[in-house]
Order: C-alpha cells, then structure tokens, then sequence
C-alpha cells in the first residue's frame, strides 16, 4: 500500500497561552477561594494549574495520512473505545469517557490511528459534548470524502457527578451520523450495533 502525500494538519490554538499571568491568576483564585499557598506542598500549586490547564488546551499536531482504496472497501471502518478527556467549557472540569468513530470509505481510506488523534484534536480545548462529536464528524466528512460518518461519544462529565446535581454514575451519550450511515436504516443499525450503544 502506498501512502500518498501527507496532509499537514495546522495547529488550531485557541489562543496564546501566556504561563505566567495563568500561575499569578491561579495563585489569586485558590486565595480568593481561601486556600493559602504558603505551605511548601501548595508553593507550587498555582504553576502546576496553569501548566495542567495548557496541557489539557494544547492538542498534539498530526499529518492526516490517508491512502487509496485499492481494494474497493466498501464496508465499515470503526475505530472503537478511542478514550477523550476533555474540559467542559461551563466549569472548566474534565469530561472524560470513549468516542467511536467510523466511516464507509469513497476513494481512500485513513490511517487508523488519525481516527484517535482527530478525537483529541478537538477535544483539547474548552468544549461541549455535542460540539465535539458533531465536530470530530464534520472533519473526516471534509478531509476524506467518506460516503458516510459516524461518531459516538459516551463521557462522564465530572461537573454533572461530583458537584452540582451530584449524578454519581450517570453518563452522556451523543451522536453524530452523516452520509449513508445517516440516511440508510441498515447501516445506521450496523453502525450502532458495532459501537455496542443501543439506539
Ligand atoms: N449541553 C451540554 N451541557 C453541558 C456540557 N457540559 C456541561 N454542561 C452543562 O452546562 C450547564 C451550565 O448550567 P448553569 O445553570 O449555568 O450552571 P450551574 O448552576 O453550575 O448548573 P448545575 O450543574 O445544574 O449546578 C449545566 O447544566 C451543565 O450540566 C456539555 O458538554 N453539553
Ligand atoms: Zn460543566
């Protein structure tokens, strides 16, 4: 199989990240919370949340490596469990839980892994669930001119299950089909079927 030229995929920063002024920021919010950094352990508490956050915002680059579809493969491609951790973007707590992502190839398929990395591309940044899923679709549809997408992610939103309504266990399911997957029953149902999500 010969991989073709690989597309390089930009960095989409949400914005400069400024180290410093994030540590000062954070050092001021744990004080107005009433937390104290005097004591050696939390010293360093305050550079350590500005640096998780820019972790958790900064997506690693990728080429988006894709190569022809000299078989004529027509069947589905599913990438199943891929793991997402993202932050929500009405508290700032992580959501964290599995993304399923699929598509019924045109003329080319996708390197595998790139369907994982395209997950955390979008999910490192402030989010909501079905933005992410919605736009994780959305891209491969673009990039690859599959005939069909599917993509479903299940997530546990921390600010849902530790704080506020305190629903311990609950999850959240969203789905984004597209193509073939969206119009035809039979796939959609294959689709759902091989996620192992009823639908
Ligand atoms: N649709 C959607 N809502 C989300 C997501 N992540 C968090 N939220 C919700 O965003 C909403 C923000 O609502 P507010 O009423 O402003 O916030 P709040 O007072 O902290 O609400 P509670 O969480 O109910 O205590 C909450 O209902 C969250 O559950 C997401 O990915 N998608
Ligand atoms: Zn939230």
């Amino acid at each position: 199989m010969t991989s073709a030229p690989a597309l390089h995929v930009a960095h989409e920063s949400t914005g400069e990240i400024d180290l410093g002024a994030a540590e000062q920021a954070a050092g001021e919010l744990l004080r107005a919370l009433g937390i104290s950094t005097d004591s050696e352990s939390l010293r360093g508490t305050p550079g350590r949340m500005a640096r998780a956050y820019a972790e958790l915002f900064t997506p690693r680059p990728f080429d988006l490596t894709t190569f022809p579809n000299e078989e004529g493969y027509d069947e589905l491609v599913l990438a199943r469990s891929i793991p997402v951790r993202s932050v929500c973007e009405h508290h700032l707590l992580p959501f964290v839980g599995t993304a399923h992502v699929g598509y019924l190839p045109g003329d080319r398929i996708l390197g595998l892994s790139k369907l994982a990395r395209v997950v955390e591309h979008f999910a490192c940044r402030p989010q909501v669930q079905e933005r992410l899923t919605k736009q994780v679709a959305d891209w491969l549809s673009e990039q690859l001119q599959p005939k069909g997408v599917g993509v479903v992610i299940e997530a546990e939103h921390t600010c849902m299950t530790l704080r506020g309504v305190q629903a311990t266990g609950s999850n959240t399911v969203t789905s984004t089909l597209l193509g073939t997957l969206r119009q035809d029953a039979r796939s959609r149902q294959e689709f759902f079927a091989l996620t192992g999500v009823n639908a």
